[in-house]
């Protein structure tokens, strides 16, 4: 595409000079620059992106878009905000994918990646062709690839959808972080359905209160469109039993969808059963009512049911398909999962990492305990620090066995982050191991038929950051590990 119709989308800039070369690629990392790229100068939270802008002309930069005048042999391009402007050229740049997908976008504090999953599952069995993006990876078709955030840069977004419409992907999943919308990384999205699952505490190291994190949530319905298009209706899909919904339905002119147990909604779960092994509900629609019989256990299994559910109606799935679907799924890789190493004990790795997720699952271990619990949990360095003592408290509260040990650290010191999770329940019954492997050895010895121990916090993730350090680690590898060497 030539510069000047890339930028023919930008109502603020000055251009230096009136070349006009073919623009082959744009990228935000000097690094990845190639011949004919456009480099994106970002001013980040670690290093500016302004610094760079040498480096990408040596390695082939065509031009360079910056937030200030510099002296380069390429043209330079002058805006207020690169980081909105980008938002903009990528959507231009790869053919505005977003008009041509069925966009259906998942926020919330916990769930997100479940949700997804399940929604991704249901529209599948629908036949339809579907690409995710999310905490784990972007799925493309069957390729996979990796991700360093849950929702990634606009740049990576635009591209991603870009490759979905090429390969024919119809329908688009994805998790939409509150850092992502706060940062307008999903700005130009074009969403279809727009999903909240929760709000509950996490992130107020960013955020610094939970208004602002609330009102950050909030920008994905704000975003959701305000014009009636029959053609391309849009749908609000809202947790009724969440307080932030009332906001959130404020803060949008698509129609909603809500969605709820406790209080009256359009897709509500009646006479729910819970066992063990399962749940059974009547799934209860303005299309109608249906049995599902799910291999999911926990009442927040419920919600993320219904919520995918809302959104699968949403976008136009038979209510028998949505049904089917949430009883055949086994469950997502690192939530709930279960470790069978041919133990008389039960061992779940799940990624609760916020209070209230480690509340909902130890809540629902314990309604099907029959000895002990045990839990194995840490809090992440560089995170929220105010949830490590409530953290702490919820382990101590509904633990017989609370083993507080590190999870990720990164840059902080592990056994301060330990002791401020102690701090909350200083003079309460607990283990303190800052080695995971230890901590989960050790719940693996002491456990005894009956029991349960549940390890928090890491789900699927595969590795251990330790200051700059990434090790492998998987709490499920780790947990069998010790199970096989115990019954030997
Ligand atoms: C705080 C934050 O969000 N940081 C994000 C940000 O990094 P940054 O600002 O530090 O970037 P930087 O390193 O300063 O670089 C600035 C610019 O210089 C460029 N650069 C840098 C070096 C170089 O040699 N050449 C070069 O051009 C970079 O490409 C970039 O454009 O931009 C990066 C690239 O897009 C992100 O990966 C990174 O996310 C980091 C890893 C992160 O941890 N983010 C968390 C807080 C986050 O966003 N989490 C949410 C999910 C939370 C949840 O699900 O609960 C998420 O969506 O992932
Ligand atoms: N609807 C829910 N309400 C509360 N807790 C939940 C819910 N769904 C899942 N959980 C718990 O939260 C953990 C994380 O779930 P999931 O990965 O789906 O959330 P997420 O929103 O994608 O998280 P992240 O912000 O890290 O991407 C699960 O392992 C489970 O313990
Ligand atoms: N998306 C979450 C993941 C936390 C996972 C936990 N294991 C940790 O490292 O804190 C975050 O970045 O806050
Ligand atoms: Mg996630």
């Amino acid at each position: 595409m030539k510069l000047q119709t890339l930028l023919s989308q930008l109502q603020n800039m000055k251009l230096s000079g009136n070349e006009n070369p073919d623009i082959l690629s744009i990228e935000m990392d000097s690094r990845e620059v190639k011949e004919g790229s456009l480099f994106i100068c970002i001013s980040g939270y670690t290093v500016d992106g302004h610094d760079y802008a040498e480096q990408a002309v040596r390695r082939g930069a065509a031009a360079v878009l910056s937030e200030k005048p510099l002296s380069l042999p390429v043209p330079v391009i002058v805006v207020n905000n690169t980081k909105r402007a980008m938002a903009l050229l990528a959507d231009t740049f790869y053919g505005q994918p977003t008009h041509n997908l069925h966009l259906i976008g998942v926020t919330g504090t916990n769930g997100k990646t479940s949700t997804t999953h399940l929604i991704e599952k249901i529209l599948q069995n629908n036949s339809l062709a579907t690409g995710l993006i999310g905490t784990m990876y972007i799925k493309i078709g069957d390729e996979q690839l990796s991700v360093k955030n849950t929702t990634p840069e606009s740049l990576t977004l635009q591209k991603t959808f870009g490759t979905m419409v090429e390969r024919g992907v119809s329908h688009a999943i994805m998790e939409v972080s509150s850092h992502a919308l706060h940062m307008g990384r999903v700005h130009g999205c074009d969403y279809d359905v727009a999903v909240f699952t929760n709000l509950t505490q996490d992130h107020l190291d960013y955020h610094q209160t939970m208004d602002s994190y609330r009102a950050a949530k909030g920008l994905l319905f704000s975003q959701l469109g305000n014009k009636f298009d029959q053609n391309k209706p849009k749908t609000a899909v809202l947790n009724g039993d969440d307080s932030a919904s009332s906001e959130f339905m404020k803060m949008t002119a698509a129609h909603v969808l809500t969605y709820g147990i406790d209080s009256e909604c359009d897709v509500m779960a009646k006479n729910i059963a819970m066992s063990p092994s399962g749940t059974s509900f009547d799934l209860v629609t303005p299309h109608g009512r249906e049995k599902v019989n799910m291999k999911l256990i926990g009442k927040f299994s419920i919600y993320n049911a219904l919520a995918a559910a809302a959104a699968s109606l949403a976008s136009n799935v038979p209510l028998s398909i949505i049904a089917a679907t949430l009883g055949e799924i086994e469950g997502v890789r690192g939530r709930f999962e279960v470790v069978d190493g041919g133990q008389d004990f039960s061992v779940i790795v799940d990624y609760a990492h916020t209070p209230d997720s480690l509340e909902n699952v130890l809540s629902t271990v314990k309604q099907f305990v029959l000895g002990k619990t045990f839990v194995v949990v840490g809090c992440g360095g560089d995170r929220d620090r105010t949830k490590r003592k409530i953290m702490a408290q919820i382990a101590v509260k509904y633990a017989d066995e609370p083993i507080f040990t590190s999870d990720n650290p990164r840059s902080e010191d592990p056994v301060a982050i330990l002791n401020e999770m102690e701090d909350g329940v200083r003079g309460e019954y607990y283990h303190s191991i800052e080695n995971r492997e230890k901590a989960i050895y050790f719940a693996v010895a002491n456990a005894k038929p009956g029991d349960v121990i549940l390890i928090a916090g890491k789900g699927h993730e595969t590795y251990q950051q330790i200051g700059t350090q990434i090790f492998d680690f998987d709490d499920r590898e780790v947990a069998l590990k010790a199970i096989k060497e115990q019954i030997k």
